[in-house]
């Protein structure tokens, strides 16, 4: 059994991946850390081999750090934090940590078909739609995508849009255009099970990674 805990979960995404990893038959949810349920990361590490962090784009880190400090895998959800530093912690550290800026596999396809499609058409550019309680602009679905797009055609990052609106819940779109043409790239997510198989993925994996952090759920696909 994978003794797991849950930063952020009482939250949208933490509280998905409690129910997800309850229904886990090789994991066990050993700990629930969430200002709203009174618990603190510090109080859950003791008892997790590996902790999973949908929480905030300015907690995401510190959080990380914690982790790898207490030798303890961190797989990461929250968006909009910079991964940097997370690469001297896990030098030192006898734990791994992951980070997919996009758990669901229908994501990973958009942003593998839009690098593909960035090395054959003339310009690009994304707009990515959220839930209006989101805190971060741009996504870190869109921000990756501009990267894998730029690296796949030796060009600039394509310009990103973002849409802010309640009663969506997350989507993209990546515009390709060339002479007389347009191609359409779109991924919807309609509900948040659509993370689920991916973070239970990265849950399994995170042990044995042999680079961290390591980005991108495509690694264990
Ligand atoms: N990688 C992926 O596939 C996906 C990533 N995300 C990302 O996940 C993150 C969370 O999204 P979402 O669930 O919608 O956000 P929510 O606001 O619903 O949940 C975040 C939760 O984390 C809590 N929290 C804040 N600080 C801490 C802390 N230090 N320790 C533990 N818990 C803490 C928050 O409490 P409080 O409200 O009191 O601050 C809140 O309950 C975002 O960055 C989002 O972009 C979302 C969907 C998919
Ligand atoms: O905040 C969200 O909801 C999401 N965040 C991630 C991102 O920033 O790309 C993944 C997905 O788009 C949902």
């Amino acid at each position: 059994m994978i003794r797991v805990a849950v930063a952020g979960a009482a939250g949208r995404m933490g509280s998905t991946v409690c129910d997800a990893v309850n229904g886990a038959e090789d994991m066990e949810l050993t700990g629930r850390a969430d200002p709203a349920l009174g618990t603190t990361l510090a109080e859950v590490l003791g008892d997790a081999e590996v902790v999973v962090d949908f929480t905030r784009p300015d907690t995401a880190l510190p959080n990380a750090l914690q982790c790898l400090e207490a030798g303890v895998h961190v797989v990461i959800g929250t968006t909009g934090f910079d991964i940097e530093p997370l690469r001297e912690a896990s030098a030192a550290s006898t734990a791994n940590a992951f980070y997919a800026p996009n758990f669901a596999i229908g994501a990973v396809l958009m942003m593998r078909f839009a690098a593909e499609a960035a090395k054959h058409m003339a310009k690009a550019e994304i707009i990515e739609l959220h839930h209006d309680r989101k805190l971060d602009k741009p996504s870190g679905t869109a921000a990756r995508t501009a990267e894998l797009m730029a690296a796949a055609s030796g060009g600039e990052q394509p310009p990103i849009h973002s849409v802010r609106l309640p009663g969506m819940v997350a989507n993209q779109e990546v515009i390709l255009g060339d002479l007389g043409q347009t191609l359409t790239i779109r991924h919807d997510t309609i509900d948040r099970v659509s993370f689920m198989p991916g973070v239970l993925l990265a849950v399994r994996r995170v042990a044995a990674i042999d680079s961290s952090p390591l980005v991108g759920l495509e690694h264990f696909l």
